[in-house]
């Protein structure tokens, strides 16, 4: 059996390859594949599946128990391949298929694909090469829509430590007053969906200028939490949460959290893909809106070009942020949610889909953020990623009663 793994680097075009790859229009080197049942084992799959469930108020993955919508990030992508492998194709296509996933399922699915390796074949797109299947035999990259057949190369090791180390975080122009420490505090807090228990008594503190990393397997809760502190889950009310010494539920609005809140995820980026320059992106970082409807202030304008600097963009200042690759693209929305220093800041799988290189520009670029700022950093992860230095973990540990918090 042939598998081959492709290898993507910020400027592949992956969703054209895919698309040409449905159609038929599969390059030389790939004929094998030609006029064979194939099937797509990756996000968008999970997008179509969920608005064909929705519009035609059928279940295809969903179960009596769960909606696919509700499940975890994990879950669907358990669920989408136990539906892909029992329609017994010729061959399927994994895109980055361990994004998003714990450890524990990684192993359990590179054990699930090496039992089917042997009368399916794999055709696996990957940004990191450290997550190669063991059983790959060709190997390819996308070099944006061309493929070309590559060597398997060993592993480059080398990090970007020194990156970003030019110029320092500028100041903010917003005055976060009142903020008091602790700014997040979960006391005892329990949640389940029904008789499903998610969250079993977990105490969490963070401080001023904490960098904490945010751990556990699919499905363990970490969006949970996440959507309690900042967004509007009813499960926080009636909880012992509190934010910025405040009650959860007693006055503050939703909106008047967020604005002492940086947030990012890399779903954010396909809200974004008007026609902005990428000075104008950080700007309206600065001004909590989308675009730009007003004319920026000269010091605005200032703090903005420091940070293009950091960034090394200040030549591309002015390239519409469509324009970028994905890497610069997640590094732009990264900073845009940092340049406010928010007295909180949440990266929720920032690397999720990102290739070696750029991952640890991104993981500098939050070392740095951490180490000149008070902005307390919640970064989640299933990954142990790479350089990152958080100064505490919270892991979430899954059992029948919920999951339970271990502070590392
Ligand atoms: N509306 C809901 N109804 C029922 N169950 C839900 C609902 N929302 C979440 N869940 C369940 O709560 C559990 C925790 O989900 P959550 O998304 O918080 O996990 P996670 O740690 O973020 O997982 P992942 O890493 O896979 O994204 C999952 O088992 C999920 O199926």
């Amino acid at each position: 059996m042939k598998h081959w793994v492709i290898y993507l680097d910020n400027n592949s075009d992956k969703k054209g390859f895919l698309k040409d790859f449905e159609k038929g229009k599969i390059p030389q080197e790939l004929q094998e594949f030609d006029n064979k049942i194939g099937r797509l084992f990756s996000p968008f799959t999970l997008e179509k599946l969920i608005d064909k469930e929705d519009k035609h108020d059928k279940k295809i993955i969903s179960t009596e128990h769960q909606a696919l919508e509700t499940m975890s990030s994990g879950e669907q992508k358990r669920a989408l391949l136990h539906y892909l492998l029992n329609k017994k194709p010729d061959y399927i296509i994994l895109d980055n298929p361990f994004d998003n996933l714990d450890i524990a399922f990684q192993e359990e699915l590179k054990t699930i694909l090496k039992d089917h390796s042997k009368h399916i074949s794999f055709i696996q797109l990957a940004s990191r090469k450290s997550d190669t299947l063991s059983f790959i035999n060709y190997y390819g990259r996308l070099d944006k829509s061309m493929f070309s057949i590559t060597e398997n190369t060993p592993l480059n090791d080398n990090e970007i430590d020194s990156a970003f180390n030019a110029v320092g975080i500028p100041q903010s122009i917003t005055k976060f007053s009142n903020i008091e420490s602790p700014l997040i505090h979960f006391k005892n807090v329990s949640i389940s969906y029904g008789s499903k228990k998610i969250l079993n008594a977990i105490n969490w503190t963070v401080k001023k200028g904490d960098f904490w990393q945010l751990s556990g397997a699919n499905g363990s809760g970490k969006s949970t939490m996440l959507s309690m502190i900042f967004g509007d889950n009813p499960k926080a009310y009636g909880q012992e949460i509190y934010l910025f010494r405040n009650k959860k539920g007693s006055g503050e609005s939703v909106w008047d959290i967020k604005q002492k809140i940086g947030y990012y995820t890399p779903a954010m980026t396909l809200k974004f893909n008007g026609r902005h320059s990428v000075e104008h992106m950080l700007i309206s970082g600065l001004n909590d809106s989308v675009g730009l409807y007003t004319i920026p202030t000269e010091l605005q304008k200032r703090i903005v070009k420091q940070w293009l600097h950091i960034l090394n963009m200040y030549p591309i200042k002015n390239t519409y942020f469509n324009a970028l690759s994905t890497g610069q693209q997640r590094l732009v929305m990264t900073a845009r949610a940092m340049v406010k220093r928010p007295p909180i800041l949440i990266l929720d799988e920032p690397t999720a889909g990102m290739d070696d290189d750029a991952a640890s520009l991104l993981v500098s670029l939050v070392n740095k953020f951490a180490n000149e700022t008070e902005t307390a950093i919640i970064f989640v992860s299933h990954r142990k990623e790479k350089g990152l230095k958080p100064e505490r973990i919270l892991d979430l540990i899954p059992s029948k009663n919920g999951s339970s918090g271990i502070i590392k």
